[in-house]
Parts: structure tokens; sequence; C-alpha cells
């Protein structure tokens, strides 16, 4: 009853008379319980991986003996620990790393995105922010995902402080997504203004990052191992927050603790793959030409710990916890989910048309076209890991609410100058799918965030979205397909319902790409 009432008032907010259109008073409740179970579990899953808590996962340190533990490895601490980060969500892991481990610190450099302290200040999120006496210098730069100038004199003093250590020393590196573009810092004589360039077009070209980042790491001082071998002899620990499908520790950021294994050939089958070769500044094509002809070969990292501590893959699995506790039986389907967002809205639509259907109907009387419509859908999309048979079998099984969890990040091909994000736009076009099945007797929602809380350049996190969509948007005059052809999602939302379906959070603080959530509940 609480929870019904803490729904209600929270659905007071929203404008009253659409939700009602086409719901009896019954379904409206358990529509509104199911919106808020959706949004409870999107925060769990963001929760998981805050930097508060994850650095307390990843760190543990005896007060007593200053040994600090990461993993199974243990350091001596003794005034000897040093700190460099870059990243979208460096600025709350430098706060929890220094809440810990402070009295040891002598010194810090962290690169973060323009803007992000005083975004949190408004947020209210003290944690996220260093204290005013803070060892940690911080340098904010990198506007719009782009190196500039600002963290080009960061990543410089990363590496001044790095290069100015000792074998007693530790250096604990802190790297989330967006570390590449926070810590550029080009070998000359490339300039920072041709890596952008060249970094820009392969992007506009259809780069995905692991190319991209390949070209990174091999015109970079600090990429590819970079950092850690100016770190030398000093040990080096960095604790990374994953923001790319499978954790490649040797993408993230590009890499800078990681040896890198490209060639210069690797690089050129790049350069022509997207029609760039030609065209190479001299600047480039000579450290690539030096690049072959270095003896050294890649860099050594014996002296690094590389450790992921938070992951789409985490945060699912907390979310999956959370979903069982509130009676769900729930599957994680996939953290790899990538590829064009149409493809991916239509596997979701026919994921719930065929789990719905096991669901109501358990004696296998399920339509054998469907489901080898949805493997070859997923085939198509290519999703490495994907659980699809056994979440099909649990939902066999569940006889009650089901939710199938699944992450990653999928591709938008812009069309038009509407406002929206690829979150946004899946909810919208999953709308339009659940719409055009026949889902009854079972509710069903759909939800999709980015957990940084930031869809594309929208103040909203994603939106979730249900079978009536469509329907209930043209009664308010809404026409979805309009929407959808200039990559207005955002728009529609706002408008919809007056926003109600918007999920809106805030910056989170951390990034894990995104989260959907998928709910079956029997009606
Ligand atoms: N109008 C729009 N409709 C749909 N998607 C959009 C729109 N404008 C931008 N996007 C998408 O938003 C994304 C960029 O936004 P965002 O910064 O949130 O993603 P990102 O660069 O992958 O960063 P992060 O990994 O931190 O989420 C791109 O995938 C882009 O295609
Ligand atoms: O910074 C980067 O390279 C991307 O965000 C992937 O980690």
């Amino acid at each position: 009853m609480a929870i019904a009432l803490q729904v209600l008032r929270h659905f007071a907010r929203a404008p009253l008379r659409p939700l009602l259109w086409g719901l009896p008073l019954t379904r409206l409740a358990s529509s509104m319980a199911l919106a808020e179970q959706a949004r409870q579990l999107f925060e769990s899953t963001v929760g998981a991986v805050l930097p508060g808590p994850m650095l307390q996962r990843a760190l543990s340190l005896d007060p007593d003996s200053g040994q600090l533990k990461v993993r199974d490895r243990s350091f001596q601490l003794r005034q000897n620990l040093y700190l460099v980060g870059f990243g979208k969500a460096v600025l709350g892991m430098a706060a929890a790393a220094e809440e810990l481990l402070g009295q040891h610190l002598v010194q810090g450099v962290i690169s973060v995105p323009r803007g992000i302290r005083a975004a949190m200040e408004r947020a209210g999120k003290q944690e996220m922010l260093l204290k005013p006496h803070s060892r940690v210098q911080v340098f904010e730069g990198a506007e719009d995902n782009l190196p500039d100038r600002d963290a080009l004199r960061a990543a410089l003093a990363i590496r001044q402080l790095a290069e100015g250590l000792t074998a007693d020393d530790l250096l604990l590196v802190l790297i989330s997504g967006g570390g590449s573009s926070l810590l550029p810092a080009p070998i000359p004589p490339v300039t920072l203004e041709e890596k952008q360039m060249l970094t820009k077009l392969l992007a506009a070209r259809g780069a995905n990052i692991q190319e991209l980042n390949t070209i990174r790491k091999a015109l970079s001082q600090l990429k590819g191992g970079g950092l850690a071998q100016a770190a030398y002899p000093a040990q080096v620990v960095s604790l990374i927050l994953s923001d790319v499908v499978g954790d490649p520790v040797e993408v993230i950021a590009s890499g800078p603790t990681v040896a890198s294994i490209h060639s210069v050939q690797d690089c050129l089958h790049i350069l022509n793959r997207y029609g760039l070769r030609a065209a190479l500044p001299r600047s480039v094509k000579t450290v690539l030409a030096r690049a072959d002809s270095d003896p050294h070969g890649p860099h050594a990292c014996g002296h690094v710990l590389n450790v992921i501590i938070g992951s789409n893959a985490l945060a699912l699995a907390e979310a999956q916890k959370q979903a069982e506790a509130l009676g769900y039986k729930a599957v994680v389907l996939s953290t790899a989910i990538q590829g064009d967002v149409k493809n991916v809205a239509r596997f979701y639509g026919l994921l719930a048309q065929v789990a719905g259907a096991r669901l109501t109907m358990p004696a296998g009387r399920t339509s054998v076209e469907e489901d080898e419509q949805l493997y070859e859908l997923a085939a198509q999309i290519q999703l490495p890991d994907v659980q699809l048979k056994e979440a099909l079998e649990a939902v066999v099984g569940a006889q009650g609410p089901v939710c199938l969890l699944a992450g990653g990040e999928p591709t938008v091909q812009l069309q038009g100058s509407g406002k929206g994000g690829r979150n946004q736009e899946l909810a919208l076009r999953v709308g339009v799918e659940l719409g055009q099945w026949p889902l009854e007797p079972i509710d069903v929602l759909f939800l999709s965030g980015g957990t940084d809380g930031q869809d594309g350049p929208t103040e909203a996190a994603g939106a979730w979205v249900r079978s009536e969509l469509a329907s209930q948007a043209a009664a308010e005059g809404l026409d979805v397909a309009a929407f959808l052809a200039c990559s207005d999602s955002h728009t529609f939302f706002c408008r919809f319902q007056g926003g109600a379906h918007l999920l809106r959070t805030g910056l989170t603080g951390t990034n894990v790409m995104d989260a959907h959530l998928l709910f079956l509940q029997p009606q």
C-alpha cells in the first residue's frame, strides 16, 4: 500500500488525463507500479557502478600496516602514493580514492570534462567533488568529447608527474570512458589539430572505437602503454571503469597502461579502409614510418596491474538481483547490444512477442516462425554473448513476472535536425514495435537509459514505453513516425503525456554504456 501511494504521489506530478486514455483504472495502477519499478531498477543498475561503491569494492587498506590490497596483490603505502586520472567519471573516482587513501596521497592530477565540477555542484552531488584542500589538481577540458589545448596541458602535467616517480612509488591511474580525448599528447611533429582532424574524419566515416583507438595509440606519447612506460620504475595500478563492449583494457581510453599490440600495418589498413591513407598529413606519415623501425616493439608493462572495477555486466548483475528481490524472474540477456537502433528495436519487439507467448502458453504452443525470426535477428545484430535460449527457457518456467536485462550501445544514423539520443530513439522504436503485436494478456514495459544520465545532447537519461504508446500518442495528436523521421525522439517524449515517460536522473558521475530493461507481467 505504501508503495502504491508513493507511486501515485510520483505520478500525480504528471498530467493524469492523458495517462488515463485507453486504460481501465486497475490496469492504470499496475502500469504505474511497473513504471516505478522500472525506474528503481535503472537506479540500482547505475548505483552498482557509482565511484564510491566501486572504489570501496576494489581497494582495501589496512590502516595499521599501510598495506593496500587490490585484488590478490598487496602494495606497501608510506607517503609514496600518486594519482592520475582521465575520463568522464574520473572526478568522482578521484574523490572516492582520496577519501580512502588520502593520508598516503602525495600528489594527483586528473583531466575531466569541462564544466563537470559545476554540474555536480548544481546537482548537489558532493560525494563526486574533491574536498577544498585536495592534493589532486583538476584540469577541465575536451568540450564535446574533442581533445583541446586544456586537455593537452592536463596530459603534459600527467606525463610530468609520471616521469618524476621512483621505484619506491605507487601510481594509481583512474580511467573511464572519454579518457582518449582527455589525454591527448601527440608524438611530434604531429600536432593536436592534425590528430583531432584525423580522429574526427575516422569517426565521421564510421570507424568503430577499436579502429579509432588503434590510430590514436600509434600517434600518442601516452596511449597504448605510453603512460605506464613514463611511470617506470614505479609500480602502476590502473582502476578502469569500462565503457566498451567486452571490457577490452587495451581499447578503453586507448589503453595508456596496456602494451599496444598493433603494428603500423594495422594502422595503414584502417586508414585505407576509410579512404584516408592518401591524404595523410606528412607528420602522421613520419610518425608511422618511425614506429615501423622501432626496435623495442611493444611497451613493456610488467610493472602494471590493470583492473576493471566497473562494467555494464557488473551493473546488470546488480539490477538482476534487485529484480529478483522484487519478485521477477530475471535474466541478463546480453551486455554487448550493438548495431543499428532500428534492428535492435525490432529484436526487442519480437523478443517481447516470443517471450510473452511463452509466458502465457507454456505448453510450447509458440510460433516456430517467430522463434526462428528472433534467432535470425539476434544473429544479424551479432550479439556475441546473447543468452537467448536460456532467457526463453527461464520465461517458460517463470509462471509470473519476468524481467529481461541487457546492455550495450546501439548506433543511430541521424536523420534531420531533431533532438534526441540513442536511448530515447530505441525506446520510441520499441514502443512502435510493441504496438504491432497482440500482447494481451501481458503488461509489457521497455526502458532504455544511458548510465551516465545523459542521452545524446538532451537532459534526459532515456525513456520507457508500453505497448499502447502509438495509439496513445495518436490520441494526443502526436505522429510517432514523423518524430522518428527527423531523429526527434526527445521532443516526442517531452510532449507525450507531459514528459511522464522520460527518465530523468541528472548526471550520474559514472558511465558503463546503456541499460535496456524489458518487463513482461501477466495481467
Ligand atoms: N537527435 C538524435 N537522435 C538520436 N540519437 C542522437 C541524436 N543526437 C545525437 N545522438 C546520438 O547520441 C550519441 C552521442 O551522445 P553521448 O555523448 O551520450 O554518447 P557517447 O559519445 O557514446 O558518450 P557516452 O558513452 O558517454 O554515452 C551518439 O550515439 C549520437 O548518434
Ligand atoms: O575514451 C575512449 O577511448 C572511449 O570512451 C572508449 O573508452
